[in-house]
């Protein structure tokens, strides 16, 4: 499917702008099931998702939402440098999506990534289907972060997670970005996803958004590529100050 990269002038218009977006998203999965299955990212997105849900937070059925991460740091649910904790104290703790549809790491198991990603999968099973019955997930809405060395989720650079073709929840132990050890979607789920958005603010993506967009460099964020489902890219204008590629700019209506 073509993705359709958005430049909207600030970091704040780009808030806006997702909250138009995850309204839609939502809008189209109540219509067609009872549950809106969305998975965040940590990094900058929960900051960004909450200023723009939150301004306006009229039209979200709460009770339907079924939260999981993107990606998960095999540290305590409460440690500085948990996924869980950020999107919780930005967005999670402000909004009533009851607690037993936000599916979280196995606290019990930071210490056993395996274990961990194993147990993650089978938290998506219980939502989902069994592995039995779909190949893969499909998640009505996927939001995802780029770190300026092009990864996303933590599928990073040259991993050989970025090779898993089987499994839905992939663990590492040698995270080049701290801490070390975490547990992520795989890309074939990600790449089953019904949409998914990208948004990256700020002048030090810049650079790699050129070698993704531009240049179509094999990063793994230049990976995520939905089989059937929309894709987008959403800049603000310092993200998006190097790119050649086709802008649609500021759109008024999502
Ligand atoms: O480590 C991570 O980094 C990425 C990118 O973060 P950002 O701060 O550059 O937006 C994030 O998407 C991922 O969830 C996180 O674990």
């Amino acid at each position: 499917m073509p993705r359709t990269v958005y430049e909207f002038p600030s970091a704040d218009a780009v808030a806006t702008g997702l909250r138009d977006l995850v309204l839609r998203a939502q809008d189209e999965a109540l219509s067609k099931h009872d549950r809106f299955t969305v998975a965040l990212s940590g990094g900058s997105l929960p900051n960004t998702l909450a200023k723009g849900l939150l301004a306006k937070p009229e039209g979200f059925r709460w009770d339907r939402w079924h939260v999981f991460y993107a990606d998960e740091r095999c540290v305590p649910l409460d440690h500085p440098e948990s996924n869980h904790r950020l999107a919780q104290t930005e967005l999670l703790s402000k909004v009533p999506i009851p607690s037993s549809q936000v599916y979280t790491l196995n606290p019990a198991l930071v210490e056993k990534p395996a274990e961990a990603a194993e147990d993650y999968q089978k938290q998506l099973m219980t939502v989902f289907a069994t592995k039995s019955t779909v190949r893969f997930p499909v998640f009505d809405l996927i939001l995802l972060g780029m770190g300026p060395d092009g990864h996303t989720c933590s599928l990073f650079p040259n991993h050989a997670l970025l090779e898993e073709s089987e499994q839905w929840v992939g663990y590492l132990t040698d995270s080049p970005k701290p801490p070390p050890t975490r547990i992520t979607l795989t890309l074939p789920v990600v790449n089953h996803a019904h949409m998914v958005v990208f948004v990256t603010t700020g002048a030090n993506k810049k650079d790699t958004l050129v070698q993704i967009l531009d240049r179509k460099e094999p990063l793994p964020a230049a990976q995520v590529n939905p089989i059937h489902g929309q894709l987008y890219w959403f800049l603000d204008e310092p993200a998006a100050s190097g790119l050649q590629t086709t802008l649609v700019d500021k759109p008024a209506v999502l």
